[in-house]
């Protein structure tokens, strides 16, 4: 990959710039410095650092028990990641604040470094459970306006600052660590992809305009979760399993990496759709992935790329969240996928719903 006629990041980033002339160069230099945490995780991933195939022998992926916010075991490469995007972010005077899967509260600009007027919200290692198993990860970040009394007065904040909707997004993203490092992101004019030059160090402009195909035939869910779905997810599953001869009249093919960062990249790569719905499993959790760092910033790079987020019901980013850590039901994908979705949410219930005899295009229907 040769540099001379390609953009970097940074060249990106200014050209992005000129569309509004008195912005102050912030928002750019934050996306620079998020831009340098995900090359840091990257080379952490690479080099097996704390964990992963390259880990030291007798060294447990897992930190000596610990639990993170969602009750989840974190691994040595999860704490690790938190703190690289914390300590890289908070010195320069971009932001407010930070807040991260990993963090019951959110972060404070500690002093002496100065306070800006952002906020960064992070996954900072999606998909960490298949660290150990070499397969893709990646890190997810969201970048928001801080409230104007946070900008004017400097003051601590608060969750409540971090509960804006995924529409107010002025910058969203996510680094995939696979078999080459990439980086995504939106300044909310369309999507750019930018791969890690392995030498240079330079993340180099080779995606620029990723539009995500309205229609496939590839969608991505855990399929272990099927007794739990409700009857909406289950006609659309249905429907694609019965392929030629069901409702749909075409085959499907189904992936799941258990990476949203992977499934996300891939959908915006080729189409597809992913899916992690509301279900029954627990009552207690209204979905499987987190409003703010997973569903909000893959929503906006999804939009933005002319394809589709929603909760199943309603667009993801029109969500008023009420948590720093909320979980959420997650579609996303090719647009006309993600629709076809939605209508089954919003149709009456069918009991025979996977009866090809009652489905759509069938006899009993016009
Ligand atoms: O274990 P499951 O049900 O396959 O869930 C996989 C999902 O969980 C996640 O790994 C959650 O992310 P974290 O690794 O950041 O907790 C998603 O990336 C992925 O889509
Ligand atoms: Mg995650
Ligand atoms: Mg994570």
């Amino acid at each position: 990959m040769s540099l001379s006629n390609r953009s970097t990041l940074t060249q990106y980033l200014i050209e992005q710039r000129r569309r509004f002339p008195s912005a102050s160069g912030d928002l750019n230099a934050l996306l620079l410095e998020v831009a340098l945490a995900c090359k840091s995780i990257a080379r952490a991933v690479a080099f097996g650092e704390l964990g992963g195939v390259m880990g030291d022998p007798g060294v447990d992926a897992v930190q000596g028990g610990a639990v993170n916010v969602q009750g989840e075991v974190q691994k040595k490469l999860d704490v690790l990641s938190n703190d690289v995007f914390v300590r890289m972010n908070e010195w320069a005077g971009h932001l407010a604040g930070m807040a991260s899967e990993e963090m019951e509260a959110p972060a404070q600009i500690p002093a002496p470094y100065p306070r800006g007027k952002y906020l960064l919200v992070f996954d900072p290692l999606d998909g960490s459970s298949n660290i150990d198993v070499n397969v893709s990860v990646g890190s997810v970040f969201s970048i928001l306006r801080a409230p104007e009394d946070v900008i004017e007065s400097g003051r601590d904040v608060v969750e409540a600052d971090f509960l804006q909707p995924g529409a107010a997004q002025v910058a969203a993203g996510y680094a995939i660590y696979g078999p080459t490092t990439m980086l995504v992101l939106s300044v909310g004019n369309g999507v750019a992809g930018f791969t890690l030059h392995p030498n240079l160090g330079e993340f180099v402009l080779t995606h620029p305009d990723i539009q995500v195909p309205p229609d496939t035939r590839e969608f991505a869910i855990n399929a272990s979760n099927s007794r739990f779905w409700e009857p909406p997810v289950k006609r659309y599953v249905d429907e694609c399993l019965a392929g030629a001869t069901g409702p749909r009249g075409k085959d499907f093919n189904m992936r799941w990496i258990a990476s949203m960062v992977a499934e996300a990249h891939r959908i915006l790569m080729r189409g597809g759709v992913f899916m992690y719905p509301r279900d029954t499993k627990d009552p207690s959790k209204p979905g499987r992935l987190r409003l703010l760092y997973e569903a909000n910033p893959i929503g906006f790079i999804m939009e933005q790329a002319g394809g589709r987020a929603s909760t199943g019901r309603q667009p993801v980013l029109g969500v008023k969240p009420t948590g720093l850590h909320q979980r959420i039901g997650l579609v996303f994908g090719s647009r006309h996928e993600v629709e076809r979705i939605e209508r089954y949410h919003h149709e009456p219930v069918k009991n025979d719903f996977n009866t090809p005899l009652f489905a759509e295009r069938s006899l009993f229907r016009n």
